[in-house]
């Protein structure tokens, strides 16, 4: 079955598409990826499926019922996570979820009962008296997801929940998505870490000025681009200079420069790392290190958006 079902989506903003006639469905028991630099369109999809805006045009489905048409069984059936903390500062932790399972409607014991084991579930259980505003933006988050799972929602869409938190938090974050998943919730997971995405996607949609680029499990998209080699240089410093020479190196497809690392996609087939080198070197470049890697992720995005993800 599918969970969500996205068809022909778009919200403009005046003139400005922000979601340009999207389709997409994600099947029960998915961890999908929702990947896109800033102003993909992401949160404004996001924002559409959870009924916080109106489609221009297009029709959303959860568990195969039209969300307009639908739209208690719609928020019954998702949790979101927003990318912006949604957390009450002068309530408890547990009052927080308790607040927000309410606006779900569960009431009494049952309440109370699924606001603690949300709290548990983040880890957070020791916590359920103090105050948001003593927590560390990785609790915070972990707070945020409580709220959004304690009425036991299907689908979960989480909105870049590892944004500016510590590695610990994170890694307790990506193993509570696992967990979840493992529970029988669908996820969808909107980020632009690239190794999150890598890391726990079971399927990844590119998305880039609003449309579904590519769509497919990792395996899939590395394959649309096998005839590219991924260089990567690191430089004393870089200089846009050097990306515009390199750009004209016969069988550099693109490059582009990340602090001082320039990254290089180039045919497979053609032998052309001397020549990049010499390039560098005739152009006053001070080489640090050079590396070349298989193609990942990273390498499909750059190619079909000529942008890296975190640009
Ligand atoms: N209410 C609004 N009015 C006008 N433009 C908007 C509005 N909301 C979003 N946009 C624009 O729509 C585009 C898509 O924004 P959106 O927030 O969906 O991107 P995103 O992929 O979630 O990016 P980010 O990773 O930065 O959150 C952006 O160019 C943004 O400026």
């Amino acid at each position: 079955m599918n969970v969500l079902d996205i068809r022909g989506l778009t919200k403009k903003f005046g003139d400005f598409i922000a979601v340009d006639n999207m389709s997409l469905s994600v099947k029960e028991g998915e961890i999908f990826g929702f990947l896109g630099s800033n102003g993909a369109g992401k949160s404004t999809t996001i924002n559409l499926v959870s009924s916080l805006l109106r489609p221009t045009s297009g029709e959303i489905f959860i568990l195969e019922r039209d969300i307009l048409k639908n739209s208690h069984f719609a928020k019954m059936n998702l949790g979101i996570v927003p990318q912006d903390l949604a957390i009450y500062q002068d309530m408890t932790a547990l009052e927080n979820v308790k607040f927000f399972a309410g606006l779900y409607g569960l009431r009494g014991t049952e309440l109370n009962e699924r606001a603690e084991e949300a709290l548990k579930f983040v880890g957070l259980e020791t916590q359920a008296g103090s105050y948001p505003k003593n927590f560390s933006g990785g609790m915070k988050r972990r707070l945020n997801i409580a709220c959004a799972i304690a009425h036991r929602p299907k689908l979960i869409i989480m909105d870049e929940p590892t944004v500016g938190i510590d590695p610990q938090s994170r890694n307790y974050i990506l193993a509570s998505v696992r967990k979840l998943n493992e529970m029988g919730c669908t996820i969808i997971y909107t980020s632009h870490y690239m190794e999150e995405v890598e890391e726990i996607c079971s399927r990844i949609a590119i998305v880039d000025h609003g449309k579904i680029i590519a769509d497919g499990t990792k395996e899939q998209l590395i394959a649309t681009i096998t005839d590219l080699k991924d260089i990567r240089i690191e430089l004393k410093k870089a200089d846009e200079t050097h990306i515009e020479l390199l750009q004209s190196i016969p069988g550099v497809r693109n490059a582009a420069a990340t602090d001082n690392v320039i990254q290089i996609h180039s045919d497979m087939a053609i032998d052309n790392l001397g020549g990049i080198l010499k390039c560098l070197i005739d152009n006053n470049a001070v080489i640090r290190s050079v590396e070349e890697r298989e193609p990942n992720l990273e390498t499909v995005f750059l190619t079909l958006t000529g942008r890296n993800l975190r640009d």
